[in-house]
């Protein structure tokens, strides 16, 4: 026989109300909700109530539960490539987890997968339980997955259309824990990537990025109408690298002209976000795995940051 108020008092001390525990003669079974804990989190709190219900002569059996969490995906896409999509991506996905949101980020950019060397994640392999993938930490409170970790480093990705929808689903269906809010960084233009991630995932909202200049334009406004046809509503539209900020006195010219893409944005009905100057500083913080939106002193993303989070709060 197993002393009950002994094995509840050792659980409850190592799992608290998460825990419920059913003894039937030597029989000790410990059931753990373990809803929005991450995975090592759960693993330890498994682990330590194991211990607690093993007092002498009793078979423990514990089970882990959790109920689904509500996770968000949010879908950032350009037209074109190099408009500065995955620096965006990264940085919203910061300023949303500085704003208090649980953020993940997916880079699912299979052409050029440059978010492990944005969130200084170089080199860091997930490691997989029960065929789902862990995600890596970031040192910005950001976990992440990209396509870039799932193949030889350097190697071009020529996927067929299935091997993708079956990458894709790997990384955005990882074991993300306690995440509410997953950034997905997709690649350039309209293709399989895109397609899956509508068809299967269903993100809550795209978010585009566009320069200023016209051809960004025309690319970014088909990148709206296929998220919009399909029923995706469009958060907002971000114009990066609009005006250019001198690196010596930080005064922003507009080489390219201004206001193109909130007008743009205004004449196709979809909320304009704001703008990303181009500057020198973005270029080398990015570059040396420092996105700004981590700097306490950041005012270019948390204002871009904080109406998606009001967006997703309204929706
Ligand atoms: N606002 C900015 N100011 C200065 N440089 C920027 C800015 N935004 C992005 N860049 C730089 O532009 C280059 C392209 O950016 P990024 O890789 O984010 O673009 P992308 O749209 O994701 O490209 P691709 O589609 O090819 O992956 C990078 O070197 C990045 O550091």
């Amino acid at each position: 026989m197993v002393d009950r108020a002994e094995v509840e008092a050792a659980v409850a001390a190592v799992a608290g109300r998460r825990a419920s525990v059913r003894i039937e003669g030597s029989r000790v079974g410990v059931v753990i909700d373990a809803t929005g804990l991450s995975a090592p989190e759960r693993d330890a709190l498994e682990a330590n109530a194991r211990a607690a219900a093993s007092v002498r002569g009793a078979e423990v059996r514990v089970v882990v539960t959790a109920e689904r969490l509500d996770r968000r995906l949010i879908a950032v896409a350009s037209g074109k490539g190099g408009v500065g999509k995955s620096t965006v991506a990264a940085n919203l996905a910061i300023a949303l987890a500085r704003a208090g949101r649980r953020v993940g980020l997916v880079d699912a950019d299979i052409y050029g997968p440059s978010q492990p060397r944005l969130m200084m994640a170089e080199g860091e392999r997930p490691t997989a339980r029960d065929q789902r993938l862990d995600p890596v930490p970031t040192p910005y409170g950001v976990p992440m997955l990209s396509m870039g970790q799932l193949v030889e480093p350097g190697r071009a990705i020529a996927w067929r259309g299935p091997m993708t929808a079956g990458a894709l689903g790997q990384l955005v269906d990882a074991d993300w824990g306690a995440t509410d809010t997953l950034v997905v960084d997709l690649p350039p233009g309209t293709g399989d990537v895109q397609l899956t991630m509508i068809q299967k995932h269903r993100p809550a909202g795209a978010v585009i990025v566009s320069t200023p200049q016209d051809l960004a334009l025309i690319d970014a406004t088909r990148a709206i109408d296929l998220f919009a046809k399909a029923g995706v509503p469009i958060i907002g539209v971000i114009e990066n690298m609009a005006g250019y900020a001198c690196p010596h006195c930080g005064e922003i010219s507009d080489p390219f002209g201004r206001g193109g893409a909130e007008a743009e944005a205004a004449r196709l009905g979809v909320p304009f976000l704001g703008r990303v100057p181009l500057s020198i500083d973005i270029r080398t913080a990015s570059d040396a795995g420092k996105p700004p939106a981590a700097d306490p002193d950041d005012r270019v993303f948390a204002p871009i940051a904080e109406r998606v989070a009001e967006w997703l709060a309204a929706s």
